[in-house]
């Protein structure tokens, strides 16, 4: 199978690697496009057998399966110009979250789908977030199960959870990492720890956590339980945090939908279905 991946910036440039390293697709099926050439060419560098395309059209008339990696302002542009170039046995899968498979599906003649990725597919885990079009054949909804589990745990949402479950598995990684540098900091703040040491520990412990999960011996709460005896010193901190955090990630989660929403409107502008 061909494969497009037009727009080679952060999250086209995990997929393309992810694609190529799970051995999931051969470089030489690979056919790249981003607006300005150098990141295209660097990818091209890397993986020599990768077709360097010209255009948006040239990557897609040559492909069966065509990625669209660009921002959620600029997918407009593109999916009008391949419009007219794309057959129907072709499927067509965005990845940004403002973007409905009911907007796609009634700008593009072929089959659609979204695939959300995170960061984390970049060592092929984490979760990579599946909703299909109506129209999509079965054939590509397997062929896209099939290569989204081949680089992540592929879950499949409804429209409805879309924003909540792209903060959780795409922005997640950067709340969390943001989350244990203000818990590096504070280390450093208030005791004798220098930076280097606590940030080695604290990564080391998140690595240590992430397996423990992996490993099914243990969930949230019972890894909780199990670390925090009762009367004991972890106890005493889990208190401050009962005190302390309030509502906080509520407002986080209140200010990404916020921003989503606003996104959503200036996108319906573009689209003649809502979201
Ligand atoms: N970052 C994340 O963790 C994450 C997670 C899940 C989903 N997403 C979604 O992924 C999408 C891309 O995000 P990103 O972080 O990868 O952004 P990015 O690094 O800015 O990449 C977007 C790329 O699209 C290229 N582009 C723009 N218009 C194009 C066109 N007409 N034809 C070909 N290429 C074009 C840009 O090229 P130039 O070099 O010319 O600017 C840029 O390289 C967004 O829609 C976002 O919602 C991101």
């Amino acid at each position: 199978m061909k494969v497009a991946v037009i727009g080679t910036g952060n999250m086209g440039t995990i997929l393309i690697e992810a694609f190529i390293l799970s051995d999931s697709v051969l470089a030489k099926n690979m056919n790249i496009y981003n607006r300005t050439q150098p990141k295209a060419q660097a990818i091209k560098a890397k993986y020599p057998n990768i077709h360097l395309c010209s255009s948006e059209i040239e990557a897609a008339q040559n492909s069966e399966l065509i990625f669209v990696c660009v921002k959620p302002g600029e997918m407009h542009t593109v999916l009008s110009k391949l419009a007219e170039h794309l057959y129907a046995d072709q499927c067509v899968v965005s990845i940004t979250s403002p973007i409905s498979v009911a907007q796609l599906e009634e700008m593009l003649p072929c089959n659609t789908a979204r695939l959300i990725p995170s960061i984390t597919n970049k060592v092929f885990s984490g979760v990579s977030l599946l909703s299909f079009g109506e129209n999509c054949s079965n054939k590509w909804r397997e062929a896209i199960r099939q290569l989204a589990s081949n680089i992540s745990e592929a879950i499949e949402i409804d429209n409805n959870i879309t924003r909540i479950s792209s903060d959780i598995v795409s922005c997640g990684p950067a709340f969390f990492s943001y989350l244990a540098q203000a818990f590096i900091n504070a280390a450093v703040e208030e005791t004798k720890i220098d930076p280097n040491t606590a940030t080695v520990l604290t990564e080391k412990m998140l690595i240590g956590l992430g397996d423990l999960l992996r490993s099914g011996q243990y969930t949230l709460p019972t890894l909780q339980e199990k670390v925090c005896v009762k009367g004991g010193i972890t106890g005493e901190g889990i208190k401050v945090f009962e005190q302390e955090l309030g509502d906080v990630f509520n407002r986080v989660f209140l200010a990404t939908h916020e921003k989503f929403g606003d996104e959503i409107t200036k996108l319906e502008k573009q689209f003649e279905h809502k979201y």
